[in-house]
């Protein structure tokens, strides 16, 4: 049965190498260039922030220049107060430039953070809203929602301070290697060598540590989900008098986070023993060289001095460089993954020139040997060659076991994915010649489960058309039965309805799902009616709503009940994405078959396959 069909490539699923490990890095740097590309577009506020990161290194690097000054010049003099006074001046003066550089340099670089994710989250969301839900089932939208999240943090540390701090490294670094050999050579040579020799122990030590914090991490989330699941399951616990061995899994879990905390606490102490014995043995050892050549009387104190805290800067420099390089692997890794949210082409767009669709609307719609599957399942035929034609103003019933298709043919009819054979037109337009906003600008959707939006109930009802008034309003609430517990809200159409309209029953939604639908006052109503037990009284005024709204306009209905049945002008039989039976309610029983079937087992809930 299944046809040969393209399968995977139809998936939807962006190339999400490393999409499980949220915060995992890129292999180069390439990425960054959408982080670039974006901060670029401010280029005043990129210029400022280089010429304050250029003043900021130039004044740090002042700093033991002006300390040289001090130590030859201020003290040379005999200790004049006077001039010492003036060195001391050049140096506060060199501090206010450094600070107020610093400020400047903080503010415009995480002016640029700040904005290039805001720009980046604005056009992500842009992209995500006109994707198709296949997209949304091959990508979940909890990893998606991670991206917008988790990963834009990233990029905004990176821009923030990871960029700035590897570039105005890179300037101190240079510039300082550059003054060192100016003050001297034979001594920076030595440095130079030194360097290396301080640097790659620590990197070693750097590199074990953060996999063991990593580690660590990871225990201390084993223990979130373990005391989640014990807490949110307390009941069962003491039921089953299972305190003890939930004991001893916290106290093991617990172990564990100390076992690996206590590793990373001694690598951390051996790493600063290293860390010190390296760096000030170096120091000693430059200043030691430094003293033979004060004696010597080939440099002054001043250049040993300066000379001592320019390599401090320059070595500290060349650390943060490569603690910088995995933190721009990692932006490099969140950045890749916002650009294949951002490179997600939709499958269903808009043609070229779409054919703009009848005006007036008649409200026709007409399937002809469509066959489909999901891409996500390709083997699986689910719409298997139907053909129905619905007349302006039709009322028609579909009805069937759960699983037979009817839902996808609302998926299909609305354009949320294209037959693999076969046409569906709207008004004698072929679907993809249109432009599927147009196609769904003349649909209203009631779901099953009334969609609710966080918000206040007026806004939820003028969801499909926000320039209703309140009179509007008003009416179409009265014809969907709602306008009774709207008016009993405490603030009436301004009451927030909280997530998911929690605070309304599943009748009370069912009817301001209907309402909504009235609102939108399309010339299709695809009505998905729902299966779950309403009382009697919900049920008759559902069912009343929903006679109301059903007048004069082409109606296709996913009936579960008999009620609804009865009233429609035709009934559509399917079962495994097939039509078995059409006709009149009357005339199915008199046929016998599936219908006959359902009708006994009063079609609900979803028929007799219903789980
Ligand atoms: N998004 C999807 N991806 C893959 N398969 C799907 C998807 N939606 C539905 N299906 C499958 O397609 C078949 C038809 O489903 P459909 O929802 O159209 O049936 P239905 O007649 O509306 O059933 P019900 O009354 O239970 O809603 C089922 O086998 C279902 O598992």
């Amino acid at each position: 049965m299944a046809r040969d069909n393209p399968g995977l490539s139809r998936s939807r699923r962006i190339d999400a190498s490393q999409a499980d490990e949220p915060a995992g890095k890129a292999r180069s740097l390439a990425p960054l260039r959408l982080i670039f590309s974006e901060a670029l577009r401010y280029p005043d506020k990129v210029a400022y922030a280089l010429l304050a990161l250029m003043v900021t290194a130039a004044a740090t690097l002042a700093i033991p220049a002006a300390l040289q000054l001090v130590i030859d010049r201020g003290f040379a003099d005999g200790g004049d107060p006077g001039s010492i006074a003036r060195w001391f001046r050049y140096l506060f003066l060199i501090v206010c430039v450094l600070a107020l550089g610093t400020a400047l340099r903080f503010y415009f670089v995480s002016w640029l953070g700040e904005r290039v994710v805001a720009n980046l989250r604005l056009k992500v969301q842009q992209n995500l809203l006109r994707q198709e839900p296949a997209f949304y089932e091959a990508n979940s939208p909890k990893e998606i929602s991670s991206r917008l999240t988790s990963d834009t943090a990233i990029i905004e540390q990176v821009v923030g301070t990871t960029l700035s701090v590897a570039l105005r490294n890179v300037l101190i670094a240079v510039g300082g290697t550059i003054y060192l050999f100016v003050l001297a050579p034979r001594l920076t040579a030595m440095l130079i060598i030194a360097i290396p020799v301080i640097i790659v122990p620590i990197t070693l030590f750097a590199r074990r540590l953060r996999s063991v914090s990593r580690a660590s991490q990871d225990r201390v989330a084993d223990v979130g989900s373990l005391i989640t699941e014990t807490l949110s399951a307390m009941a069962i616990v003491q039921a089953f008098t299972q305190e003890r061995r939930e004991q001893d899994r916290f106290a093991q879990a617990v172990e564990r986070i100390f076992d690996t905390a206590r590793r990373r606490i001694l690598i951390r102490s051996m790493m600063t023993g290293v860390v010190i014995t390296l760096a000030f043995g170096a120091i000693v050892l430059l200043m030691w060289r430094g003293a033979v050549a004060v004696t010597e009387g080939t440099i002054t104190g001043g250049t040993i001095g300066s000379f001592v805290l320019t390599g401090v800067f320059v070595a500290g420099a060349f650390g943060a460089l490569t603690e910088v390089y995995g933190d721009l692997l990692r932006g490099a890794g969140a950045a890749d993954r916002l650009a294949e949210l951002l490179r997600a082409k939709p499958q269903i767009a808009p043609p070229a020139s779409p054919q703009p669709l009848p005006v007036p609307a008649r409200g026709s719609l007409s399937f002809r040997n469509v066959h489909f599957s999901y891409p996500t399942r390709p083997g699986e035929t689910v719409i298997e060659d139907l053909t129905l034609e619905i007349e302006p103003g039709e009322t028609v019933a579909l009805v069937g076991p759960s699983g037979a298709g009817k839902s996808t043919l609302f998926m299909l009819a609305q354009r949320f994915y294209d037959p693999d054979e076969g046409t569906i037109r709207l008004d004698g337009i072929a679907l993809p010649s249109a432009d599927p906003a147009e196609i769904r600008q003349r649909m209203a959707f009631v779901p099953q489960a009334g969609t609710l939006f966080s918000g206040n109930a007026r806004d939820n009802l003028r969801y499909g058309r926000w320039d209703a008034s309140d009179e509007e309003i008003w009416e179409a609430a009265r014809l969907a039965n709602a306008a009774d517990f709207l008016e009993a809200l405490p603030q009436g159409l301004d009451t927030n309805l909280g997530e998911d309209g929690t605070r309304l029953s599943g009748g009370q939604q069912q009817r301001l799902a209907i309402a909504r639908a009235i609102l939108r006052d399309a010339p299709i109503l695809l009505l998905d009616e729902a299966t779950s037990a309403l009382d009697a009284e919900s049920e008759r005024l559902v069912q009343d709503a929903l006679a109301r709204v059903m007048r004069g306009r082409t109606t296709l209905v996913i009936a579960h009940r008999l009620a609804t049945v009865r009233e429609a002008d035709r009934i559509v039989v399917m079962d495994q994405g097939r039509i078995v039976q059409q006709g009149t309610h009357s005339e199915l029983l008199a046929r016998g078959g599936l219908y006959a079937k359902l009708a006994r087992l009063q079609l609900d809930p979803a028929g007799p396959d219903a789980g």
